[in-house]
């Protein structure tokens, strides 16, 4: 089939190439000039396992092409996927202008029937909203399909080849029909395409993020209250996730969850139900519970160093706001760096892929090192922000001796306590015991209800 992307984001770059590699003719348009010459050079602009192989395959074959001329892009399409940006706008809402400006321009363009699909995260009404500016501006047919993805970035190409479900939201047959052909190629038993009208898709996404992200607030009240009582949260963890109706994943307590969607969705949720007077009320506690996780750290350190942070030097591990990704969207990493500034602290940070995106975000407020054992050297204390498998079995020799006191803060409880008290290590984590340097377990923390503001990004 013949397939148009508009937008080369995070989302358009995965559909895009997943698309070519089942053997359709896909074009990528994108505004952004440079991306474009980059990607026409055979350049990823992103950090994705797995992508640049069938990026490369693809473009080789002919089957993958980018340009920035929407007109061409879309003139033998038969479907031209949205996949474009739907930032808050200042009232926290999702902010409908890429996309509906997108409709617009494709809207004057088209001369024939096209299947309009917004792969984009918009709330309920904008199927509607979409279809509106084609009636304004063509008399030509088209649908417009609500079609949300839920790849999630660092296993990206996996998710979009293997779904676990495709959800599409169109009442019209002839668009079914041309969806269902689509993604004959991906969808295997038991991992269905589910078709339903085009609000319940578009409500399908937001609630698919905000139950992923209250799942994971609740682990962190958890873990936050295992330290109070000296509860183990690895065992509650097992313990309620061997339970099936509840699931094993999704229930690691952290620092708070970050990332380019769950922040932005649960919060376009709240508003778009604020909208019509409905107080989703848990939501609201979901987001004022993850700003406070996301500080929690800086709170341990100020209790360990007697509220005096003036002066001491930090080694931070961990950048991205998830592990096999250089995304650094409302990474908590950038929160704790801004807090321990904020205190009078230095940090030197290290992270595999992200350190370039974060230079360009927060410059010299930090120092950079070359490999996650530099970053060591001289610092009162080891922060851990993000889970990269090269920080889960480190040489802890070296990083003794590169460390002026055996102190580690683990924000994604990556090391065995009974290994570190054996160690010597002062080691904190997330909702299991802290253990003191003699292996004495140290009293509880007291949750401040007036935790550290991070300082404005
Ligand atoms: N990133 C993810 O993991 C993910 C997963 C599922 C859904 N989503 C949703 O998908 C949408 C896109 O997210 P993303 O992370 O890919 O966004 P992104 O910000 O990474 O990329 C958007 C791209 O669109 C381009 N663009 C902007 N206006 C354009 C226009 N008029 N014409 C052509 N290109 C234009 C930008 O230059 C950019 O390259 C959002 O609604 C997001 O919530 C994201
Ligand atoms: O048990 C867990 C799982 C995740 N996280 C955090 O939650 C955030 C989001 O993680 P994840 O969901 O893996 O990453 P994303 O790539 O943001 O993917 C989410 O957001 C995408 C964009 O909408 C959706 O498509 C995906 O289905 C959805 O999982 C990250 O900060 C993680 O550290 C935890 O703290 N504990």
């Amino acid at each position: 089939m013949k397939i148009a992307v508009v937008g080369t984001g995070y989302v358009g770059l995965v559909t895009g190439t997943c698309l070519a590699e089942t053997g359709n003719d896909v074009i990528c348009v994108d505004v952004n000039a440079s991306k474009v010459e980059k990607m026409q050079n055979g350049e990823v602009p992103i950090y994705e396992p797995g992508l640049d192989l069938l990026f490369h395959r693809n473009i080789e074959q002919g089957r993958l092409h980018f340009t920035t001329d929407l007109a061409s892009a879309i003139k033998e399409a038969q479907i031209i996927f949205m996949a474009l940006p739907t930032p808050p706008g200042g009232d926290g809402a999702a902010d409908l202008s890429y996309i509906l400006g997108a409709a617009g321009d494709i809207s004057k363009i088209i001369t024939d029937y096209k299947v309009i699909v917004n792969k984009s995260t918009v709330p309920v009404g904008t199927a509607d909203k979409v279809s509106a500016v084609f009636a304004q501006n063509t008399n030509v047919q088209v649908d417009v399909v609500s079609n949300p993805e839920f790849l999630r970035e660092g296993v990206a190409v996996d998710d979009f080849m293997k779904p676990d479900r495709v959800v599409i939201g169109t009442k019209s047959e002839r668009a079914k029909k041309l969806m269902s052909e689509l993604y004959g190629p991906y969808v295997r038993q038991g991992n269905p395409i589910l078709f339903m009208d085009e609000r319940s898709s578009e409500l399908t996404k937001y609630a698919a993020n905000s139950f992923l992200a209250t799942k994971i607030t609740f682990m962190n009240e958890v873990a936050n209250l295992c330290e109070l009582v000296g509860a183990d949260v690895d065992a509650v963890r097992r313990g309620i996730g061997s339970d099936e109706r509840i699931g094993k994943r999704f229930l690691f307590p952290g620092i708070g969850y970050g990332g380019s969607c769950f922040p932005k969705d649960v919060q376009a949720l709240v508003m778009a139900a604020n909208e019509t007077a409905y107080d989703f009320q848990i939501l609201k506690s979901v987001m004022e519970v993850n700003e406070r996780q996301k500080t929690i750290i800086v709170d341990k350190m100020l209790k360990y160093y007697k509220n005096d942070l003036q002066g001491k030097h930090f080694a931070l591990w961990g950048l991205a706001f998830k592990p096999e990704t250089d995304d650094i969207r409302e990474a908590p990493a950038l929160y704790i760096i801004k807090s321990l500034v904020a205190h009078g602290a230095t940090v030197t940070v290290f992270d595999p892929e992200a350190v370039e995106n974060v230079r360009n975000v927060i410059g010299d407020q930090v120092t950079y090192a070359e490999n996650m054992y530099d970053a060591l050297e001289n610092a009162d204390a080891l922060l851990i922000a993000t889970e990269w498998s090269v920080f889960r079995n480190p040489d802890f020799d070296k990083i003794d001796n590169l460390l002026k006191s055996k102190v580690i803060f683990d924000g994604r409880n990556l090391y065995d306590l009974q290994k570190m008290i054996d160690l010597g290590y002062y080691y904190n984590s997330v909702g299991r015991k802290k253990i003191t340097t003699n292996g004495d377990t140290a009293q509880p923390i007291q949750l401040s209800s007036d935790a550290v503001e991070a300082p404005a990004v």
